[in-house]
């Protein structure tokens, strides 16, 4: 029997008519299948946002300067960003890794600077990162996980801070889930007519040399961004550790599809927590073959929407571990 076999088994068999909790259900199943047991928790849990520069802002893709990704590390290490407060709210501690960020002068127990380098290239003057630094972003991730894992944690939600990355985000999308850019382009943090007719034309550029390489993890780093990378590092380090990773928006699903590429198997371990109002984002969700769970519409990133998910999962927990069985009421 399978673990999702197993854990619908169990949910049958709970004094309640079955499958009388709905999504629920499929949430609680879909948990067992991340941890491999049918008894899984959504305790001890954290945020890790992974944050990184992007070069590829020079040439007006966006609104923001690079200077908010460090006003935002910023407001996070102050717990003051947005994600900052969902987490307390989520009863989730929060670690800032910092993968690739220009920032200075940052420092509080939350904060790793495990920098790669001070921003990416611009993407669309030639590759972002070399092969080398691709390989250091990943091993960066890893070694979020591998720490989490040390402390107990058995939950992950994923986030990122990075002006800049729905670029990079939507030339992996267009890569890895072999779509046309049109289909994966957005505002992201806001755009104009303007700015989005230059990320159209950078994606697509960026994407069509990517494809021209041979070796699939070149053509990744040609069009990555740390923090994207080592989210993917992180993801993959996790599904080994048999951690549970929930995943945000369209950013961390790039991320997703770059630890798809890379091993299959590390699509086990994720939750798919919502589907953010990004446009490329339900292709992402279905090139990973993961069902978002909430649709509320959010597009901050920052790891909010992973975050929301979190008081759902504690509630499919608490159904496979505290709910008595039908016989037990039954005395059959
Ligand atoms: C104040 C502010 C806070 C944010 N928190 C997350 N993002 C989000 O927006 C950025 C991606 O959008 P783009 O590619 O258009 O720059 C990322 O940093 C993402 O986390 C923010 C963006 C802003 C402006
Ligand atoms: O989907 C997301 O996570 C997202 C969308 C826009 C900007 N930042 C994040």
């Amino acid at each position: 029997m399978t673990i999702a076999e197993a854990t619908r088994a169990r949910l049958d068999s709970l004094a309640k008519p079955p499958g009388s909790l709905g999504r629920l259900e499929r949430l609680a199943i879909r948990l067992a299948e991340t941890q491999g047991r049918v008894d899984p928790s959504a305790a001890p849990r954290r945020l890790i946002v992974f944050a990184g520069d992007h070069g590829v802002v020079a040439e007006g893709v966006g609104l923001w300067p690079d200077s908010v990704t460090t006003a935002m590390m910023r407001l996070m290490l102050e717990g003051r960003a947005g994600s900052a407060a969902l987490a307390r709210g989520a009863g989730a501690e929060m670690v800032l890794v910092d993968a690739g960020s220009k920032a200075e002068g940052l420092s509080g127990e939350a904060y790793r600077d495990w920098r790669v380098a001070r921003g990416t290239a611009n993407l669309a003057q030639g590759p972002a990162m070399s092969a080398p630094e691709f390989e250091a972003a990943l091993a960066v991730g890893a070694r979020a996980a591998a720490e989490a894992d040390a402390a107990g944690v058995r939950v992950l939600a994923l986030g990122e801070m990075g002006i800049g990355n729905t670029t990079p985000a939507a030339c992996l999308a267009a890569l890895l889930a072999r779509v046309e850019p049109a289909r994966v382009i957005g505002p992201g943090a806001g755009a104009t007519a303007e700015s989005l007719a230059r990320k159209q034309a950078v994606v697509t550029e960026a994407v069509a040399r990517a494809r021209a390489l041979k070796d699939p993890r070149t053509a990744i780093a040609a069009v990555a961004g740390f923090e994207i990378a080592a989210i993917a590092g992180c993801i993959a380090e996790a599904a080994r550790r048999g951690l549970t990773v929930v995943l945000d928006g369209f950013i961390v699903g790039a991320g997703a599809l770059v630890a798809q590429a890379l091993d299959p198997a590390a699509m086990e371990a994720c939750i798919a927590a919502h589907r953010s109002a990004e446009p490329g984002h339900a292709l992402v969700l279905e090139r990973l073959g993961l069902e978002p769970f909430l649709d509320w519409e959010m597009r901050l990133g920052e790891g909010t929407g992973a975050l929301l998910l979190l008081p759902m999962l504690d509630a499919a927990g608490s159904l496979l571990r505290d709910v008595a069985t039908l016989a037990e009421v039954t005395g059959g």
